[in-house]
């Protein structure tokens, strides 16, 4: 039969162009992850192999019954008669059960080893991910990430769960009625292997077509499943409304949807005739064992029994389903490898940004900063910063304006080290920050994007995320300086108030404040303020400018600007342009200097305060 859906029994020219090269560092790599549950593994072999056994064994003596029932005895064994009937009946049904339960103990074991497997392989995932630099997440692609973490890794699971386990018990089944047929007559067992492809064969040309059909459905399901993501987003939808598109989008939607039917109907239509035809043709295979071992047991060779044939009938349909599945084996083989290859891939990335063996840790931070000749590429050919050179000494305060573009955020990424420069040092308290733990390092940045990033939660878990310890008498004092908490004690909910998806049930100055007094919370020794260049009212702008005060007066800050409110408040003013400090000095000695900051001054920051 055809694969179902997503795990299809054929591999598409995609996976064959990039079947991955099996090698046996990778085989023994992938079996690393079953190491730590041999036990469990053992365990259920043992299982798979008595399972099969027993399940097979009724068959075989169905033909003991029949021949007991037709009055032949078998070996002296067990007695002919009533008694020898019941015994083997019982058996019969013992052996069944036998099978039944082991087969359940088999797959809790089975599911428990794939969760686990599949539980450690996500957390070294994570935890990897984790450590991957800035450069890593701007260039991957997010799905691609998501994909990773979530479907290859639940593939792992099945590969365990099915894979593993189809190949084992297929092959014990499949050695076992071979063993059992040859014994009861090795002409009859020719005759039922000769038989086997002739079903085998076609059944898998049918289920061809099917695939390739599924494949097309799935397509096009992916693309309704698109179309859904883009349109019925929020801010998909608020397009759709603005633009008043929602009749086409609408028709859109039933076309692909129309499609999607009409493709699941043909695919499972297709090889349907088929399947029928060869439903009937099944019988051929009994029929021809019973007219040979018919001739057989009439003209030659009398030591066949009736239940021999039988049991050599019941084996037959028991060999098709383990020879098919063995015949996907291979496809099962090489995707699951592909699965695992993906996945060490992600693991053999190395993390752009670590701790150096001998990192330090920064204590009793001061917040001296400083960068000497720094240069930096995201690319490699184009330079972003050229020769970047300042000190702030700590309690300083310095504002770094510039036209859009010219390199502000990426000098203050470096602090933080979300990038190291590519030329020269910045030095955090007179250490290069590469030769601080990251960790340390990064407690004493308190940055507030531009971009405000809140997580769907509450007020309170915005808060406590910077300082997971935080009393509800620290959170009212930062929220109080970030001049946000009159806001949040007319909410209902106060301090539980939920904030929406990435906060947008909160105004962008409303957002930019808790995100304020989240840094306050944080308390670190550097403070990074990047002004949001989106035009806020004055009312929202005072507010902010408010709450900035309180966070630069007594720490070192480096404030990205982009309205004179801002930089008044700063001691010196460093003009950035094409990635070069033009100018420095303070508002006084700049604004009639002729140069970038008059330009600027002129056509941004004077209408600023208009
Ligand atoms: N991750 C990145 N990869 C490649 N180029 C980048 C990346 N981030 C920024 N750039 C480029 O680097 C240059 C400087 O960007 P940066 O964000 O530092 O400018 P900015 O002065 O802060 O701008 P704005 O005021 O608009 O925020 C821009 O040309 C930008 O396109």
């Amino acid at each position: 039969m055809a694969g179902p859906r997503g795990r299809a029994s054929y591999l598409t020219d995609e996976e064959k162009k990039n079947s991955p090269k099996i090698t046996k560092e990778l085989i023994t790599r992938v079996f690393s992850y079953l190491k730590p549950y041999w036990k469990q593994l053992a365990l259920v072999l043992v299982c798979i192999a008595v399972s099969s056994v027993c399940s097979l064994f009724p068959s075989i003596l169905t033909g003991n019954i029949i021949d007991v029932l037709t009055g032949k005895e078998m070996g002296g064994w067990i007695g002919a008669g009533i008694s020898a009937l019941v015994k083997l009946i019982i058996l019969s049904l013992g052996l069944t059960l036998a099978s039944s339960l082991i087969g359940v103990g088999e797959t809790y074991l089975n599911n428990w080893i794939a969760q686990h497997i599949s539980y450690d392989m996500r957390n070294q995932m994570y935890r990897h991910l984790q450590k991957m630099s800035q450069r890593f997440f701007t260039s991957a692609n997010q799905g691609d990430i998501i994909t990773r973490m979530t479907s290859d890794i639940s593939g792992v699971e099945s590969v365990v769960t099915n894979t593993f386990t189809s190949i084992l018990s297929n092959t014990m089944t499949l050695v076992v009625a071979l063993v059992a047929m040859f014994q009861k007559s090795w002409i009859l067992a020719l005759v039922g292997i000769a038989i086997v492809p002739v079903f085998t064969l076609p059944t898998r040309m049918a289920g061809k077509k099917r695939w390739k059909l599924a494949g097309e459905a799935q397509a096009c399901n992916d693309e309704v499943n698109g179309i859904l993501n883009e349109t019925l987003s929020v801010s998909g939808q608020l397009l759709v409304k603005l633009f008043g598109r929602e009749q086409s989008e609408y028709e859109r939607y039933e076309e692909a949807n129309g499609r999607m039917i009409s493709l699941n109907i043909r695919e499972r239509m297709a090889g349907r005739w088929f399947f029928m035809l060869l439903h009937t043709l099944t019988s051929i295979g009994p029929m021809l064992l019973y007219l040979v071992g018919g001739i057989l047991i009439m003209k030659y060779d009398s030591t066949i029994t009736v239940g021999d044939i039988t049991v050599l009938v019941a084996l037959l349909g028991r060999l098709y389903g383990p020879v098919n599945s063995l015949l996907n084996i291979q496809v099962d083989w090489i995707r699951s490898m592909a699965m695992f290859t993906r996945i060490f891939e992600y693991y053999d990335m190395k993390p752009e940004i670590d701790d150096k063996p001998d990192a330090k840790e920064l204590k009793n931070a001061k917040g001296d900063i400083n960068f000497d000749h720094v240069s930096f590429t995201y690319d490699g050919e184009r330079m972003i910063l050229k020769d970047i050179n300042f000190t702030l000494r700590s309690g300083d305060c310095v504002a770094i304006v510039g036209p859009s573009g010219s390199g502000k955020s990426t000098i203050v990424n470096l602090i933080p080290r979300l990038w190291d420069p590519t030329a020269g040092s910045v030095t955090f308290d007179g250490t290069d920050v590469r030769d601080l733990t990251l960790h340390s390092l990064r407690d004493e940045v308190g940055v507030v994007t531009q971009e405000t990033y809140l997580f769907n939660g509450t007020i309170r878990e915005n808060l406590l995320y910077a300082k997971p310890d935080a009393t509800e008498a620290e959170m009212i004092d930062a929220c109080q300086k970030a001049n946000i908490y009159d806001f949040i004690k007319n909410q209902p909910d106060g301090l539980d108030t939920m904030v929406g998806n990435r906060g947008l049930k909160l105004s962008g100055g409303e957002k930019q404040r808790i995100s304020i007094a989240r840094a306050l919370l944080k308390d670190p020794a550097l403070l990074i303020f990047d002004e949001a260049t989106s035009a806020l009212d004055s009312i929202s702008e005072a507010a902010i400018q408010a709450a900035i005060n309180p966070l630069i007066e007594e720490r070192t800050s480096i404030l990205i600007a982009h309205r004179l409110s801002t930089i008044l408040a700063a001691d010196e003013i460093l003009v950035v342009r094409d990635g070069e400090i033009v100018e420095r000095g303070t508002h006084k000695d700049l604004v009639h200097a002729g140069g970038t900051y008059q330009e600027l001054y002129e056509t941004q920051f004077s209408k600023a305060i208009e």
